[in-house]
């Protein structure tokens, strides 16, 4: 079992600590997240797979500050999460549920600004910046009906940079789309995630797409869930979909992590957590 490689506490952007969700109590209790143990640098871009019904929700959410975590902590920039922090913004796969119908694109990307207190011109401002970066400057007096769902979800991107967000936490946000237009998103995560200096945490259950967006990629094992690798994804930091998926480096990469996903369908790992929790 390969210990993650973990940034120390300060040099650390999201430090997550023993944590461990069970939901329920009892004879019905389901054990979501067995122990999870990792760091993601300040800047960095790490995706976190693993098999279906892995726990990656039940993690994300309390990492988000939405769940409270059974045992165990998670630490954004030094402080515990014990609530949506504001130095995060999530985007969802469900965008359709997540922008509002009856407000403008503008409007929905303004709308957590409000909460910021920030005065209407650099609302305004953010709001210009956002949808240019996501090549949606002419969209904003859009209603999301009448965009395609790619453009649904750039304005859901958008909205979560406008925040200014430390950290971007995504969870599997391009599930929803075709495959032309995901490869599009995935290629302006990697330009957003460069221009902007952005921590990224990226959930997905597509090893190709944690390959090519990561430079750290988390396996996840089966619930009860913990880090069982973590691979080093050093392709080159300039990525095209098609040079860069043509790497013999890639179907490597792709190859290893196939192969960490159909072992962790296939073992039983709860000795490995008890022996963890016993030497913590
Ligand atoms: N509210 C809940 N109450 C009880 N059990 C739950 C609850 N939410 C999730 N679970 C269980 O926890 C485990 C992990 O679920 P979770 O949804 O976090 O996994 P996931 O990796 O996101 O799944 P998928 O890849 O299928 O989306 C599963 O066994 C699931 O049935």
């Amino acid at each position: 079992m390969t210990q993650t490689n973990t940034p120390d506490g300060d040099a650390a952007m999201l430090r997550v600590d023993g944590l461990r969700k069970v939901y329920g109590t009892g004879e019905s209790a389901v054990e979501a997240i067995g122990r999870l143990d990792f760091s993601i640098a300040r800047n960095e871009l790490v995706c976190i797979v693993g098999p279906s019904g892995a726990g990656k929700t039940t993690f994300l959410r309390c990492v988000a500050g939405l769940l409270p975590p059974s045992e165990g902590r998670v630490l954004l920039e030094g402080a515990p999460v014990t609530g949506p922090p504001e130095g995060m913004a999530v985007v969802l796969q469900e965008y359709g549920r997540s922008l509002y119908p009856w407000f403008t694109v503008q409007d929905n990307v303004e709308l957590p600004l409000r909460a910021k207190r920030l005065p209407a011109s650099r609302r305004r401002e953010l709001v210009a910046e956002a949808l240019e970066a996501v090549g949606l400057a002419g969209a904003g007096k859009k209603y999301p009906w009448q965009l395609s769902g790619g453009m649904q979800q750039r304005v859901a991107i958008a909205r979560a940079i406008a925040f200014e967000p430390h950290i971007l936490v995504m969870d599997e946000p391009f599930a929803a789309v075709d495959a032309q237009t995901r490869a599009e998103l995935e290629d302006l995560v990697r330009r957003l995630w460069k221009q902007l200096g952005v921590t990224v945490l990226f959930v997905t259950h597509d090893i190709d797409e944690s390959v090519y967006l990561a430079q750290r990629v988390l396996v996840l094992s089966h619930a009860p869930t913990f880090v069982l690798q973590e691979v080093e994804i050093d392709l080159p930091e300039e990525r095209d979909q098609l040079s860069t998926r043509a790497l013999p480096e890639f179907a490597a990469k792709r190859t290893e992590v196939y192969e960490l996903i159909q072992r962790a369908k296939r073992t039983d790992y709860r000795s490995h957590l008890a022996t963890a929790a016993e030497r913590s």
